[in-house]
């Protein structure tokens, strides 16, 4: 399930505009990969290039290629749906569908797929998902109450247990912990060091802290100025990042002195 990401020369725009500029890097299959970099250096945009959600934007393209196992997510005849469907994502606010029970929403990504389950294979998938996302313990005794009737940091770890209710090769997180308070976000870090065990984690943080506490490699990122292109400026293991980095700006970063 769990597959690797090579990113070759990757140039990504809106338009005219070079958001984030030639980036190669290799994310192996089980391991947590962080991005952090000030506001504007291109993280998410970045992310939302790895299962090609970067494209729902009109005129949003790539000129590069990113291989999950050797294979290029911008080949020629690759249907994009299909790549979003084996590459989940999480987002920073945590969505649930409103009208759903919380069943229902472990559910709605495989229903989304066109896959027939039986009733017990439903139930069987939704105790896996929850039990995958932490919280089954926590809603065991109500799967047929609204999952907009859950505390935020619960509903968060409802998103993830819908994204991996469909085992997706590689899980994307924008900031998943950014509307969560301290507590669930603890139990969001817990579960992120769970998930690599299966599947190919990459997250977006703006918090130091949780890229250390969560991450097995981080790349850092950062922009030259407004209306420059974001670039990766270093990219290793955590602690090196964090404690032993190669360039200047890596440093400035990580120790607060800009950012
Ligand atoms: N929909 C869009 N259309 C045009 N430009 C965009 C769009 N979204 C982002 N950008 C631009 O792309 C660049 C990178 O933005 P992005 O949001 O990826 O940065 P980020 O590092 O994730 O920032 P933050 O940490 O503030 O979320 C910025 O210059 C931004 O203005």
């Amino acid at each position: 399930m769990s597959k690797s990401v090579s990113v070759k020369d990757l140039n990504v725009f809106y338009g005219d505009f070079l958001a984030v500029e030639d980036v190669s890097m290799d994310i192996a299959p089980r391991s947590v990969t962080a991005f952090i970099g000030p506001s504007g250096c291109g993280k998410s945009t970045f992310l939302r290039t790895l299962n090609r959600m970067h494209e729902v934007i009109p005129g949003a393209h790539v000129k590069g290629q990113v291989l999950v196992d050797g294979d290029d997510l911008y080949g020629v005849g690759v249907d994009p749906v299909t790549v979003r469907r084996q590459i989940g994502m999480v987002f920073q606010r945590p969505n649930p569908f409103p009208t759903m029970s919380i069943r229902e929403n472990v559910l709605a990504g495989v229903r989304l797929n066109n896959k027939r389950l039986s009733k017990s294979e439903g139930a069987e998938l939704v105790e896996k998902s929850l039990k995958g996302a932490n919280l089954w313990n926590e809603v065991k005794d109500r799967l047929e109450k609204p999952g907009m009737g859950l505390s935020g940091g619960q509903q968060q770890r409802l998103c993830i247990a819908r994204a991996i209710a469909v085992e997706p090769e590689v899980l994307l997180m924008d900031e998943p912990c950014s509307a969560l308070d301290p507590i669930s976000t603890l139990a969001v870090e817990d579960l992120i060091n769970e998930l690599k065990e299966d599947f190919t984690v990459v997250i977006v943080t703006h918090n130091m802290q949780q890229a250390a506490r969560v991450s097995d490699r981080t790349a850092f990122f950062n922009i030259a100025g407004t209306g420059k292109p974001g670039k990766l400026i270093e990219y290793a293991e955590t602690t090196t990042i964090f404690n032993n980095p190669t360039v200047k700006a890596t440093e400035d970063y990580v120790s607060g002195r800009f950012g």
